[in-house]
């Protein structure tokens, strides 16, 4: 089945924007959602007319965003989610009126989403981080980076070779192919560089209301050294599974092509985040996406895996403290990921990349 040339993105903040604009350059057409209550962004872009971009990506861009699910999935059989992961289960909730059994679902990034999907959907599949590094104000997106490439994995291993192709030929980026959707949410590294940032900085963000540069003047030795204790963490989840995962820096460095020796030198000298402002307060997605759906299932991972995971659960109970929210109980524990049951001998056997099987899963294998 020929899909192009249209997708449905979901999502309508900086990252879903930079994506329909760069899709569309590349002819692409492109219908974007805004939930209702969510509109900020979509609002400012009509009442312009149109995108405006600079930075990467420059030029004036005429997008169509819908706030109907319905004309979404008329529009094409693949939909892109772009809301960050403490939006997927509200857009779900409108998914699910239709039947999606021919469709694909691409979630950027994943952090799990397969697992919390409770529907049949013909394939899903999962990123670590968006394409691009990017914020926008008053309809203006500016786009500091673009990725090289992304990681990417489906809930399903039995796809045909047919369904990657076809994946491969809507990305604006190269795609590497991981072995499991947990290889890829161990790739997102955003839950290694941000809630550090935000909790090691948390004073001068309130003083400032986030006036000073979040990487470049935030991400000092100190926190580096948090960081990489959060990191060795990380790679010995992988190595449970079988996975040789890369530094949270030579993640980033394979996506932006870059070859930053460490958190520091990446923070100070990266053009995609030595721009980028800190939040104005401690309520942002660096710390309400990244701390429940990003270091809640590592720190439930490791626990099941029986890895010392005290590092990661110490930057979960000082978020907790911080904001008042219990985010153990919130975020993607193993309960809410449908593993509570699982021994560890299943889990590893489901997501090794050798001894994996076919995933025994609600979600049905129909080809694109
Ligand atoms: N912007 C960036 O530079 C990067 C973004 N990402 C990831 O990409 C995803 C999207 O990023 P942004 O567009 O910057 O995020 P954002 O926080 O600005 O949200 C994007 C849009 O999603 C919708 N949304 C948010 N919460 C929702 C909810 N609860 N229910 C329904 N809709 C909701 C809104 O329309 C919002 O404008 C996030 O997961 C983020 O972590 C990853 C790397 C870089
Ligand atoms: O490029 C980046 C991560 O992919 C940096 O962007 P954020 O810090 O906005 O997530």
């Amino acid at each position: 089945m020929d899909l192009h040339p249209t997708v449905s993105i979901v999502g309508a903040g900086p990252a879903g924007f930079a994506l329909a604009a760069d899709l569309q350059s590349r002819g692409t057409s492109v219908l974007l959602y805004s939930h209702p209550t969510r509109r900020r962004h979509a609002d400012h872009v009509e009442s312009n007319g149109h995108l405006r971009a600079s930075g990467i990506l420059e030029g004036s861009t005429e997008l169509r965003v819908t706030s109907d699910m319905a004309e979404i999935v008329a529009f094409s059989l693949v939909i892109i989610l772009t809301v960050p992961s403490t939006g997927q289960e509200t857009v779900l909730q409108e998914l699910k009126k239709f039947d999606l059994r021919k469709y694909a679902i691409i979630a950027i990034p994943g952090n799990l989403f397969s697992l919390i999907a409770d529907m049949e959907v013909g394939c899903v599949f999962e990123t670590n981080l968006s394409p691009y590094s990017c914020r926008m104000e008053q309809g203006g997106l500016t786009v500091m980076g673009k990725k090289e490439l992304i990681f990417i994995a489906a809930l399903q291993r039995d796809l045909d070779p047919a369904v990657y192709e076809t994946i491969e030929s809507i990305f604006p980026t190269e795609l590497k192919w991981c072995s499991s959707i947990i290889e890829v949410c161990l790739s997102n590294v955003n839950g290694v560089f941000h809630p550090l940032m935000m909790l090691m900085n948390a004073g001068r963000i309130e003083s400032t209301a986030g006036d000073f540069l979040l990487y470049r003047d935030g991400l000092t030795p100190a926190v580096a050294n948090a960081m990489v204790a959060i990191d060795r963490v990380r790679i010995a989840i992988g190595e449970a599974f079988g996975l040789s995962l890369k530094s949270s820096v030579d993640i980033s460095n394979e996506c932006y092509g870059q070859s930053f020796t460490d958190f520091v030198d990446l923070a100070q000298n990266s053009p995609p985040h030595n721009r980028l402002m800190a939040p104005s307060d401690i309520q942002n997605r660096n710390i309400s996406e990244d701390v429940p759906d990003l270091l809640v299932p590592w720190c439930c991972l490791a626990e099941k895996l029986e890895i010392d995971a005290s590092p990661i659960k110490a930057v979960i109970m000082l978020a907790e403290m911080t904001t008042g929210v219990n985010y153990m109980e919130t975020g993607r524990n193993l309960q809410r990921l449908h593993l509570e049951n699982v021994s560890r001998e299943e889990l590893i056997e489901r997501f090794s990349p050798v001894l994996g099987k076919l995933v025994n899963s609600t979600l049905s294998t129909s080809r694109l």
